[in-house]
């Protein structure tokens, strides 16, 4: 379970997480929204240790991680698979290489294990075919996959935190992804996406929360956040609207 215990978060004189308080389960599929800049990156930096509260304490499985060390972190890490916004992969090396990459750095594994290691992962997320290609050759959504193969390289996380997995990615695309996004999940391994694509968190989450001035305007489930009447989350929903979605 992930606790936010009255956190909050400042970049400098700026404060960005106000007061938040929330608890997630490790197998629930919950969706943060909320208009950009509106700290929800900032969260998931949060939960994986990448920053810490200017007060407040956040405890994942038990633990409190509020003032763990750097060290300390790296097995609380271990237990999520981030894939961050736009995903971004080494220019430079294979979509082979920049998978094997994480396997070399943090695994003792032999090049024969790596190389299985590397078809597999690939084969999970649907682009094994793709295993010699440069990233410059790649779609935006088989971009999207191999950073999600790449992520889940090194560990068998408990559950899955996505930065906007599904941004620039044209509708098929962004469908295909949120449908990958619901395959790993099965098995009862919740995620956390942080999105501000409505229509993709009510394909794939079933909690929704949404963030406004650094603070939890909503946390409820699909019933509730379609019928909301506050006005930020009606001008969210209005993307339905848009792209014609009516039972997503
Ligand atoms: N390293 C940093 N130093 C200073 N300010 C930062 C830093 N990182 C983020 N910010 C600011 O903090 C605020 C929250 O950022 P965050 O990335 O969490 O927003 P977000 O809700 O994820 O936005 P988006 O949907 O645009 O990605 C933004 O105004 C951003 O400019």
């Amino acid at each position: 379970m992930i606790v936010f215990d009255d956190v909050c978060f400042s970049y400098g004189q700026r404060q960005i997480i106000n007061n938040l308080s929330f608890a997630i389960n490790f197998d629930e599929k919950v969706a943060i929204l909320g208009g950009s800049g509106e700290g929800k990156t900032t969260i998931l930096k949060l939960i994986m240790g990448l920053i810490k509260p200017d007060s407040g304490r956040i405890i994942i499985d038990g633990e409190d991680i509020t003032d763990k060390t750097e060290e300390e972190m790296r097995s609380v890490r271990m237990k999520f698979s981030l894939v961050f916004q736009e995903g971004a992969l080494f220019d430079s090396l294979s979509v082979k290489e920049n998978v094997a990459f994480c396997l070399r750095e943090y695994t003792k594994m032999s090049e024969e294990e790596i190389d299985r290691k590397v078809r597999e992962l690939l084969r999970v997320v649907g682009v094994e075919h793709a295993m010699e290609l440069m990233p410059e050759q790649l779609s935006g959504g088989m971009h999207r996959r191999v950073s999600i193969a790449r992520s889940l390289s090194v560990c068998d996380p408990k559950m899955f935190l996505y930065d906007e997995p599904t941004s620039g990615l044209d509708p098929v695309n962004a469908e295909n992804i949120c449908k990958l996004i619901l395959e790993l999940s099965k098995g009862g391994k919740g995620f956390i996406i942080v999105t501000h694509k409505v229509v993709d968190a009510l394909r794939v989450a079933d909690r929704f929360m949404f963030l406004k001035d650094g603070e939890l305007a909503f946390d409820d489930d699909r019933e509730k956040l379609l019928h909301s009447n506050i006005p930020d989350i009606q001008v969210f929903l209005s993307e339905l609207n848009y792209t014609g979605v009516k039972n997503v």
